[in-house]
This record gives C-alpha cells, structure tokens and sequence, in this order.
C-alpha cells in the first residue's frame, strides 16, 4: 500500500511540528507508550547531542511499521565519484577554478549514481566543513533510498522537477527551491525528466536562520516561508536497498520492506523546503555595492561568532538604484572562500563564461571580481534605477579554504582559459 496524496506542508523554521499520516498514530502526552497505538514502533532520531542547549537541540520522535534497526550488515558500495573529507587527494590549489556544466549521462543514471564531488573542507568525523556534490540524473531511485550519516544534505536543484520522498514526508521541488535533508533521513528523489542540481553537504552545525542585527526582527528568509512536510509512509514490502554516506564512502544494505514507514512524526528536526523567490532581498538606495552576507539564506556558524562554517547565500532578481556607484560585484579577495553556481540567467559580475548549472571556486585570499565585460559595461552605465531580472546564483561560502577533487582538478569541463576574464585590464594612470 502507498499513500499518494499530493504533499502538503507545515510551515515555520525548526517549529516543533506534529504530523500523522493516520489518525491517533501520535501518542498524546508521552513519546514512548508501553504500547504505541497501531502495533507501531517508537524511534526517536536525534539531530543535536542530548544535552545541546535548548535553542540549539534537534530530535524528532518518528512512529514507524517496522524499527529502524531491521537490517543486516552494510557492505561497501560502488562509490562513483563521491568523496569526502579529509579532502588530501589534491595538494592545496590557489588557482581560480570555473567549470562547464556536468554532461548528462547517455545511461539510466539515479540521483545516488549521478552524485559527483567536487570538493570541500573539513570532515564529517570532526563535525567541521562541507562535502560539495554536483549531480545529474534522469531517472528514479527504485527500491533505493539514501541517506547521509555524514551531514546535511543543502540541495539546490538547477533543471527540472525533483520530488524528494523522505521517511518524514514528500517534498516537491524545482529550480528556485533549495531542500534542506538533515543527517540520517532517508528519502529517494524520484524524477519526470533530466535533472541536475548542487549539493552542500554540511558537516558542521545544521543550518540556521542568520541574525538579523540592524535588519530588525524581519526580511531575508522569512520563518513563515519555510515549508515542512506532512507525514506520508507507504507500506511496502519489496526489498529496499539502503545506500548511505558514513566516514566519507558509500555503504549499502537491503532491507526486506521500504525504510519510508513512519505513519506520524513530531519534534524540531525534518527536512524543508524554502523558495528562494520568496526571499526578501535586501540592498542599498544610497551608494556602494553592499557585502553579500546580505544575501544569507542559511548559516552554519562555527564556534567563532560571525565566522561560518557555511553560508548559503544567494544573488536573486532585484532592484539597483545606488548613485556614483560600481555596482557589480567588486574586486576583492576575501578570507572566506567562494564556491558558487548559477540556477538560471547570467550573473551580474560575469558577462560569459558562467554558464546555469556551471561552477565556480574562488578560494581564501583569491583576486576575483567582474570580467572585463562586466566591468566595461558597469563603469560606462547610465545609473539609472535598473532590475536585475531573471536571475539567480548562488554561493556555498566558507570558513576554511575548499580543496577539489582529482576528478574536479582533471575533467575537461574545467575551464583551463578562466584567469583570461582578468587579463585585459588596462593600467591605471598616475602620470
Ligand atoms: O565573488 C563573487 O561574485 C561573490 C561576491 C559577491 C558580492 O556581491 C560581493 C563579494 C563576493 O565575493
Ligand atoms: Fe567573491
């Protein structure tokens, strides 16, 4: 049996939620009854130590068909081109890195196979840094589910219709969307047509909402906009094969039913989603081109205030009104280090080059900023009040500089020719 009703959402960030996909599946004033109600299983799954300060703790109690536990050994699984930290296969590169958009295979590829990784920092033992993926896929996970004991997995799709069936619940998402699936929740991506996308996977302090300060108690991400889904379960009893991410590599089981059997679920930790149109965009009306932390969807802070760990910002549509002003992106070099993609359009620092579905790394201390075409056409533009339309990029920005991958450093999607989009610039004149 397979409960199909079309997803519906429970809106708020972290709330604590409750959801019953069948009544009186929730126990009411305890979490763990002699007897569940439906002959069900109580498993709480927990996103935050036990004794994490209040604001800062994690759990759900999930109420399922069959315990977790219900499983034989894990054996090792083809691990394609996932990776993850320490990142040590490439010696550190202080070169600026952009590539093509990755080739859609000709071959039946799921959202786990067409997983591919980029780089990244930290490592998921220590609970410091990011794993970052880029996937392609063009056809379902069947009798598969995934998980990632390493971290949160940040989803940002770039092309076409995903619909992520977690053990907590369905969540349907596109371009413009970004998915947020915390450490150890099952879900398949089922999908219509080509998709691909960019994965964070956080394995530091889950993502929050960034203070406000001067903002006041509202804009960026809104809470409200946040979008959490009902419980769902389907009742099957096919083998299912259980692929997760533990200690970087990829592990696989089969269970003899579907993992996706929680009938109710309550608590603060689940996966959301949040439409990035929804964003409250926040800019200058007087001069200069502001620093991008006004953009911050998400933080995962790190131990040092106002250093993230990671920042998931994003440069969506908007209005441009600042006086005697270069107002694209800046030169700059910064210690936090850069790693963006591009959902659809054209970024305003770059006028070629950055294609959507694309990436770029500008990592710690690298000179980057506006192409020269960008740069040409921003310093002769008629500052007129003027809309940034049709756009949307984004960046995975980080404390500790991102290392790549071999496979990264050496596919013929890297741009070898990308230091040319600073070479022409004309010397300034002092005489
Ligand atoms: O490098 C980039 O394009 C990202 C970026 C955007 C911006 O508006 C200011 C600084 C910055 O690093
Ligand atoms: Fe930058």
């Amino acid at each position: 049996m397979t409960r199909s009703n079309a997803p519906a959402y429970q809106t708020g960030f972290a709330n604590h939620f409750a959801t019953e996909a069948v009544e009186g599946a929730l126990p009411v004033g305890r979490n763990s009854p002699q007897r569940p109600a439906l002959g069900l299983y109580a498993e709480q799954l927990s996103g935050a130590a036990f004794t994490a300060p209040r604001d800062h703790n994690l759990r759900s109690w999930l109420y399922r068909l069959r315990p977790s536990a219900q499983h034989g050994p894990y054996q090792p699984f083809a691990q394609g081109r996932v990776r993850s930290g320490p990142f040590t296969e490439t010696p550190p590169n202080p070169n600026r890195m952009r590539w093509d958009p990755l080739t859609m295979p000709d071959q039946p590829t799921d959202w786990v196979e067409g997983l591919t990784t980029y780089g990244g920092n930290g490592d998921a033992d220590s609970g410091t840094g990011v794993g970052i993926h880029l996937y392609v896929a063009n056809r379902s996970m069947t009798d598969r589910v995934f998980y990632s004991a390493d971290g949160e997995l940040l989803i940002v799709p770039q092309q076409g219709s995903h619909r992520f069936v977690t053990e907590m619940g369905v969540i349907e998402a596109a371009p413009g969307h970004v998915v947020v699936i915390p450490r150890g929740v099952r879900f398949r991506v089922e999908v219509d047509a080509e998709v691909r996308g960019y994965v964070c996977e956080n394995f530091g302090s889950p993502f929050r909402l960034p203070d406000l300060g001067p903002i006041g108690s509202n804009g960026l991400a809104n809470p409200r906009d946040f979008e959490t889904p009902v419980a769902w379960f389907e009742d099957v009893d096919r083998p299912t094969e259980c692929v997760q991410k533990y200690g970087g590599l990829l592990w696989a089981t089969t269970f003899g039913h579907s993992p996706l059997d929680v009938v109710g679920w309550h608590g603060n930790y689940a996966p959301y989603r949040y439409d990035t149109a929804r964003f409250n965009t926040i800019g200058t009306v007087s001069y200069d081109h502001p620093d991008p932390s006004i953009f911050t969807v998400l933080t995962s802070p790190s131990d040092t205030p106002g250093t993230a760990n990671c920042d998931f910002v994003i440069f969506p549509p908007r209005w441009m009104v600042a006086e005697d002003t270069f107002r694209p992106p800046w030169f700059h070099r910064n210690v936090m280090s850069e790693f963006m993609g591009l959902i659809f359009g054209e970024y305003d620092a770059k006028a070629g080059g950055f294609a959507p579905g694309g990436a770029s790394l500008h990592n710690r201390m690298s000179g980057h900023g506006p192409d020269q075409a960008s740069w040409n056409g921003a310093t002769n533009a008629e500052l007129k009040p003027h809309k940034i339309e049709n756009t949307l990029a984004f960046m995975f920005e980080t404390r500790m500089p991102i290392r790549t991958t071999a496979w990264a450093e050496t596919t013929p999607l890297m741009q070898l020719d990308y230091d040319d989009c600073w070479t022409g610039f004309e010397k300034g004149q002092v005489g």
